[in-house]
């Protein structure tokens, strides 16, 4: 969506960095999640295939590699998760970084309205027929263990899989916020024939973020708790990602002139355009005058809303 219809701005118009205050990856994200790594190292005994998912807003960054190596080598299917909220035309680009980095099973897929999740059973049905059978020669039906970061859709994609092949109804809670899939829970059938298990399990974050910038994205697509970082920060950072990017879909949504390297003015517009304002009582030499304060902060929690919703367009952080 690039809706903005005025002249572009030259190059070099918007910032070409973001300024994060000299604050490094350690003081700001936790480390933690160790826990979750070891249930899943025992449940792997018995699974055949990984399948992660990731969200296909950050297909390159901010996948766990603690869990590729902890994990083992197991046939491993990579699916990018919110498909719908991701800039379709980067799917050829994104495929081909992630082939070179030894990652050629790649599946696009919105569990939400179960857009490319039935290309999973029989690719995860074939890889594990071209391989050895990890420590469970004998059984004939699959075990899949379902891995990922916060709250990118592994409960929504076991729900997907099993509407389409087994036409029924939830089986894992889904939420909006990261950390709804607590301990690692009992297998879960999501098709007959073949028949196929998989385990949900909590998301788990890398131990160590490379950078601050996989951070913030991380953040954004809501693995990591919004208070952690800052709405304020998030949302500064949001805008210098969509100006770079050229994704002009805020400019109309919040009644803005046109394009805007400033977090301040573009608050301001979405405060007043989504009524997060409220009213104050100052106390002057003439008397008490009431004035309406803009909330900032309400502000930038709705532009973050908006981003994650698909309302300012179809957008690849990466
Ligand atoms: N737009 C969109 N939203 C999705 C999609 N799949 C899941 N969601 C939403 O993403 C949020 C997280 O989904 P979950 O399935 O709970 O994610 P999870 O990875 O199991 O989360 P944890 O338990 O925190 O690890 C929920 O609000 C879902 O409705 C999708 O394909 N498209």
């Amino acid at each position: 969506m690039r809706v903005w219809a005025g002249p572009l701005r030259a190059a070099g118009a918007f910032r070409e960095r973001f300024d994060f205050g000299g604050r490094d990856v350690a003081s700001w994200f936790p480390r933690h999640m160790a826990k979750g790594l070891r249930q899943m190292q025992a449940a792997l005994r018995r699974a055949d295939c990984l399948v992660e998912v990731h969200d296909a807003r950050i297909p390159v960054s901010g996948r766990n590699p603690a869990l590729k190596e902890a994990l083992g080598i197991r046939p491993h299917v990579l699916v990018l998760n919110k498909m719908d909220l991701a800039d379709p035309r980067r799917q050829p680009a994104v495929l081909e970084r992630l082939k070179e980095q030894g990652c050629p099973q790649v599946v696009f897929a919105d569990c939400q309205r179960d857009v490319g999740v039935k290309k999973i059973v029989p690719l995860v049905a074939r890889l594990v027929a071209e391989g050895p059978r990890y420590h469970r020669a004998e059984s004939s039906d699959f075990n899949i263990l379902v891995i990922g970061v916060p709250n990118v859709g592994k409960s929504s994609l076991i729900n997907s899989l099993r509407r389409l092949h087994l036409k029924k109804g939830k089986a894992t809670v889904v939420g909006a916020e990261p950390g709804i899939t607590k301990a690692v829970l009992t297998r879960i059938q999501v098709c007959e024939k073949p028949l196929m298990y998989l385990v949900d399990t909590p998301g788990v974050l890398p131990p160590k973020l490379g950078d601050v910038e996989t951070g913030m994205k991380l953040a954004l697509c809501g693995a990591i708790h919004d208070h952690m970082v800052g709405e304020d920060m998030m949302a500064d950072y949001l805008l210098y990602t969509l100006n770079k990017q050229q994704q002009f879909g805020y400019v109309q949504r919040y009644g803005l002139g046109e394009p805007c390297d400033h977090i301040e003015p573009v608050l301001k517009h979405v405060a007043l355009a989504q009524g997060r304002t409220q009213k104050v009582t100052v106390l002057t030499g003439t008397g008490n005058v009431n004035v309406t304060m803009l909330n900032y902060t309400a502000a930038a929690y709705e532009f973050l809303r908006d981003f994650r919703a698909g309302r300012l367009g179809r957008v690849t952080l990466d």
